[in-house]
């Protein structure tokens, strides 16, 4: 009998706190983050097939690849590969369904590999726990890891080594997509280029964000937001700054660049100030599109063992 398909909901992040260390040997920076899921999702649908493939629809479908270069398809190859399937031949196909924007700095890809490896788990009863999922996550992405796990969580290493972080609140969020994507290395890259050229603000200690986190009080967290990349996304992008400055003029209490951006992400007091924040902002025509959104929500869940809607045939083979 051929398994039924699944079906997997999987969050974007935003990043409350991210300080970016120097550059290591392996390329990557150290991280101090704190990372929180955020209710705009994209679900994929694995189902079994003998021909492999893609389909995306939604959000920026367009500009995501089809073929092997799309991070859920490795994740299919990297957990075929672990559980001694063909890589090649793996047989399934996956059907995405985008509600994140693309290259928007809120992990998109990466939700979706997160997404097929626990579809995967259970499509193909592996039975592999959270954390063996976790460390092939790992591999794929340092954002892997958290897009599993959600809720709230203090990441460290490359971004992959998690604690949560207890965040019994909800806060409220506009978040404002650009018109075009910014590419995460060249980010990091502009980061160096302009710490070697001059002595840009860090962020300071994580703690007192804790703390902010565990009060609940939306005002004190405001004050602690920040982003050691927001100075390089906005030097690559200048435009940022007028939308960072709207969002604090339509009633905001803070706003930030989410992770590498070009996202911007603003904290209001509550959920109707975020609806109406989001309405000035979408009046001020600094950004693509608003939306609202609100955090912690729980990482990658099952919501079916069946596709959300039959996917159409894939336009690439991968
Ligand atoms: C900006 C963030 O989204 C914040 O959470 C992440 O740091 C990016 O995570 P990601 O997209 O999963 O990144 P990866 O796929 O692991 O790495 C992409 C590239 O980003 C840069 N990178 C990423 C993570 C890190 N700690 N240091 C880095 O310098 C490296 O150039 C790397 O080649
Ligand atoms: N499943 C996928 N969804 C979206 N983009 C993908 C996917 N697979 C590969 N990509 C490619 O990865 C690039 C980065 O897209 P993604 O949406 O993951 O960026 P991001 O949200 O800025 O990532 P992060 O916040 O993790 O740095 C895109 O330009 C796209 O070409």
């Amino acid at each position: 009998m051929v398994p039924t398909p699944i079906t997997v909901r999987v969050p974007a992040k935003v990043n409350l706190h991210l300080s970016v260390g120097d550059p290591r040997p392996d390329g990557y920076h150290e991280l101090v983050t704190v990372f929180q899921a955020l209710s705009m999702t994209d679900e994929v649908t694995v189902l079994v097939a003998e021909e492999p493939g893609i389909d995306v629809h939604g959000e920026g479908a367009d500009s995501v690849p089809t073929g092997p270069s799309n991070l859920a398809w490795k994740a299919v190859q990297l957990l075929a590969e672990h559980s001694g399937r063909d890589p090649e031949e793996p047989g399934v196909r996956l059907s995405i369904s985008k509600g994140i924007p693309v290259a928007g700095g809120m992990a998109g890809g990466s939700a979706d590999a997160a997404a097929t490896l626990l579809a995967l788990n259970h499509l193909w009863r592996l039975e592999l726990g959270r954390d063996e999922l976790s460390e092939i996550a790992a591999k794929l992405g340092s954002d892997v890891p958290f897009s599993l796990q959600g809720g709230t969580a203090l990441g460290t290493g490359r971004g992959e080594r998690l604690v949560p972080v207890l965040a019994r609140h909800t806060f409220h969020w506009v978040i404002a997509l650009d018109r075009r994507g910014l590419g995460t290395p060249g980010v990091y890259t502009e980061l160096d280029r302009l710490r070697a050229e001059s002595k840009p603000n860090r962020v300071g200690e994580v703690e007192p964000l804790l703390e902010a986190l565990s009060s609940g009080d939306p005002r004190q967290l405001a004050l602690l937001l920040g982003n050691d990349l927001q100075a390089a996304a906005v030097s690559l992008r200048p435009g940022l700054r007028r939308t960072l400055r709207a969002g604090v003029q339509a009633g905001a209490l803070a706003g930030i660049v989410s992770g590498s951006g070009p996202t911007c992400a603003f904290l209001c007091t509550d959920a109707d100030a975020a609806v109406h924040v989001a309405a000035e902002l979408s009046g001020a025509g600094v950004c693509r599109t608003v939306r609202v959104a609100h955090g912690p929500v729980p990482g990658a869940r099952i919501v079916s063992e069946e596709p959300a809607h039959r996917p159409t045939p894939p336009q690439v083979h991968a």
